[in-house]
């Protein structure tokens, strides 16, 4: 029988690039003799709300074309739903599909992995009652991103790279309490980060080493280091050469609580709320080609 794949389509994500990689994934699919219905978002409601359609449509699949955002939109509805779901990586920072392992640059080969029909089960972080794909974290980070978030210029990435110097600037170690499986940590630190893969911000391994499927959360504590040191560790994350560095305490758990006053959470690259957050992990709870 002909497969049905719903293809959820965040025209917006990466600038434009969900629109434009959107045919091309439609034409792969429909060369194999998959039929396509393809549905283009609106605003991010309706990356729920269409997924929701479809699950009770008797599509056999969804698939989204978006970055993270996207992803974590419909992971909402498509969490624990058993409706498998395709990833066409088109966003800034792919991290759920870079831990997933679908291609990131070349939106044929991932339809290609829709059409061989594949399926894997990953784990999800809940925290705040939604579902998390990828990390969530709160520290120096979260103070960049605010920062990066308030200034219009310069555009693209570099704003981050300003944010972050002029971050530094002021900035020192915070106050946590972290909380995993039960075991107390009172610490001070420069970020704390729990994720179920291991990357976030495009790239940045900061919880490296994390498996997608293994049922646990990786948690990363990076302690006190000199503002010499901190510019020197974010390069050392896109390559996980900073594993083993003094200052990244790396711990596994299934419960963790992160406390830091006046710190707010980011989940999935979205500001999640303010510090304490509880994260707990629904294993196996989303079903992706891969
Ligand atoms: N038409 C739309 N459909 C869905 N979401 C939209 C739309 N317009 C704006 N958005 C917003 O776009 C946000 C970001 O989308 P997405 O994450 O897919 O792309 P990105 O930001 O370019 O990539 P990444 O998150 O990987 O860096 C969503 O969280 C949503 O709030």
């Amino acid at each position: 029988m002909t497969r049905r794949i719903a293809l959820v389509v965040n025209p917006t994500s990466g600038k434009g690039l969900g629109a434009r990689v959107a045919p091309v994934v439609r034409a792969r699919l429909e060369s194999a003799g998959l039929s396509v219905d393809t549905y283009e978002t609106t605003c991010a409601e309706d990356v729920g709300r269409i997924s929701a359609d479809v699950i009770g449509s008797g599509a056999d699949a969804v698939t989204l074309v978006g970055g993270d955002g996207t992803i974590h939109l419909g992971a909402q509805v498509l969490a624990k739903s058993g409706m498998p779901f395709g990833v066409v990586p088109a966003g800034t920072g792919n991290d759920f599909a870079r831990g997933v392992g679908i291609p990131l640059k070349d939106p044929a080969a991932a339809a290609d992995l829709i059409i061989a029909g594949n399926t894997r089960s990953v784990d999800l972080a809940v925290a705040e009652g939604e579902f998390i794909t990828t990390v969530v974290a709160g520290g120096f980070d979260s103070l960049v991103n605010k920062r990066a978030n308030a200034m219009s210029w310069p555009k693209g990435n570099s704003r981050y790279t300003v944010a972050t110097l002029a971050e530094l600037r002021t900035f020192s170690p915070l106050e946590y309490i972290v909380t995993v499986d039960g075991e107390v940590i009172e610490t001070k630190a420069m970020l704390v980060a729990v994720g179920t893969g291991p990357t976030y911000g495009g790239g940045l391994q900061i919880c490296a080493g994390a498996e997608i499927d293994d049922g646990v959360l990786d948690v990363t504590i990076i302690e006190p280091v000199s503002r010499l040191t901190l510019l020197q560790l974010f390069p050392k994350l896109s390559k996980g050469t900073h594993v083993g560095h003094p200052a990244v305490r790396a711990l596994r758990g299934r419960s963790v609580r992160i406390e830091s006053p006046g710190i707010t959470a980011y989940a999935d690259g979205e500001p999640l709320g303010p510090l304490p957050v509880d994260v707990t992990i629904a294993p196996g709870a989303l079903t992706v080609f891969a």
